[in-house]
């Protein structure tokens, strides 16, 4: 398949007070969340000034890979656009149509399967697509990449960092707690082709980084920023309660490893730096984050062979020779109906 251009899709978010409301509105649209938790979430954007990190993250990742395209030789105009917040994917898909654009590779910033991470950034773009109408590009998206080295190392290195900050450790004393959003029981059961596959590809990854980091100590998976009405179960423990756990076994020191995540957006910035944080300050536990990828070179080359292995024609379709440190199943392209929520098979 010939490709002629890079899509960078992210979630997005507001840069101004004014714009946080419309952009939960986006997000939330059809979805359940009750007012009083988009209140509280309000509020979270708001101690920011209005601004989430993520839109100038995303610039920044946009730089470094025009850099490492040139640098690679490899000629592909980049373009970038969101869900939920400007630039919006039928605008960017638009602008691509208008540079005559016919096919292009899309880079989402989430590495795992589900629909949250996965199909519903599929939906999004064909959303996109069908705005622009039958003159829109083809896109394709890149397979995900919660097992490629260029993501396992760098969360790996950031824990070592983030260990070497907390003096004498040792696995009575210190854990090393992984962390991913929480989302519904029932969205977690439906996560790729067989179910289950974005809290596997979580372990899978924890593991991965925990042995990469070089550390014997214990860890654990759970999970942050639970949304939704209460009655609806989501994938627990919450990280709060964790620490909460910890504390009362005799844990004196943790290091929390952002693994759901690429780059430290307000999820990050409120839900650990501040939330957790403050948790694990009222327990006397010593805490420290690790830093996401962001524009690790690691990363960001990761991203550039991701594009490269999808212009080689040999083996498109199957995932098995690419470049990954895992064992779960991969695939270039997501067969039909996976990580498609329940109700709607
Ligand atoms: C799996 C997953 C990821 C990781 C994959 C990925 O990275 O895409 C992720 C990332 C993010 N989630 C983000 C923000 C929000 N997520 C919300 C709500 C929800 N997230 C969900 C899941 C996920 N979310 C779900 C199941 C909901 C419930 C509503 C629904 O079913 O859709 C809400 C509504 C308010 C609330 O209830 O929290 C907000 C504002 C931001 C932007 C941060 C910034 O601005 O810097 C980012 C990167
Ligand atoms: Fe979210």
């Amino acid at each position: 398949m010939a490709y002629d251009a890079v899509l960078l899709v992210s979630f997005g978010g507001p840069e101004r007070p004014e714009d946080v409301l419309p952009f939960l509105t986006n997000v939330t649209r059809g979805r359940g969340v009750p007012p009083e938790r988009l209140a509280e979430v309000a509020e979270h954007y708001q101690h920011f000034g209005g601004v989430s990190p993520i839109n100038q993250q995303n610039r920044e990742l946009l730089a470094a890979l025009r850099g490492e395209f040139a640098e690679h030789g490899l000629d592909l105009p980049l373009y970038w656009g969101n869900r939920n917040w400007h630039p919006m994917l039928a605008d960017t898909v638009a602008q691509m149509r208008d540079d005559g654009i016919r096919s292009a590779l899309a880079f989402v910033t989430s590495a795992y399967g589900g629909y949250s991470s996965c199909r519903q950034y599929q939906e999004d773009l064909a959303l996109a697509r069908s705005a622009v109408g039958s003159t829109a590009p083809v896109i394709d998206k890149l397979r995900q990449f919660w097992d490629h080295p260029g993501f396992v190392r760098p969360h790996a290195d950031a824990v070592r960092d983030a260990l070497a900050t907390l003096g004498p450790t040792g696995p009575d004393t210190t854990r090393l707690v992984f962390t991913a959003h929480s989302v519904p029981t029932s969205m977690a059961a439906t996560a790729g082709p067989e179910g289950g596959r974005y809290e596997a590809q979580l372990r899978e990854t924890a593991a991965l980084v925990a042995a990469a980091a070089g550390t014997d100590l214990p860890y654990d998976l759970v999970w942050q920023s639970r949304s939704g009405p209460p009655q609806v179960p989501w994938l627990a423990p919450d990280i709060n309660d964790h620490l909460a756990a910890l504390a009362a076994d005799g844990i004196g020191k943790v290091v929390v490893s952002p693994i759901g995540f690429v780059s430290d957006h307000l999820e990050v910035v409120w839900d650990l730096d501040t939330e957790a944080a403050d948790t694990a300050k009222r327990l006397g536990l010593d805490y420290v984050r690790a830093a996401t990828p962001g524009t690790d070179p690691r990363f960001v080359t990761m991203i550039r062979e991701l594009v490269e292995e999808r212009l080689t024609p040999a083996g498109a379709g199957v995932a098995a020779d690419r470049c990954r440190l895992g064992t779960l199943p991969a695939w270039d392209f997501c067969p039909a109906g996976c990580c498609v929520p329940a109700r709607r098979r």
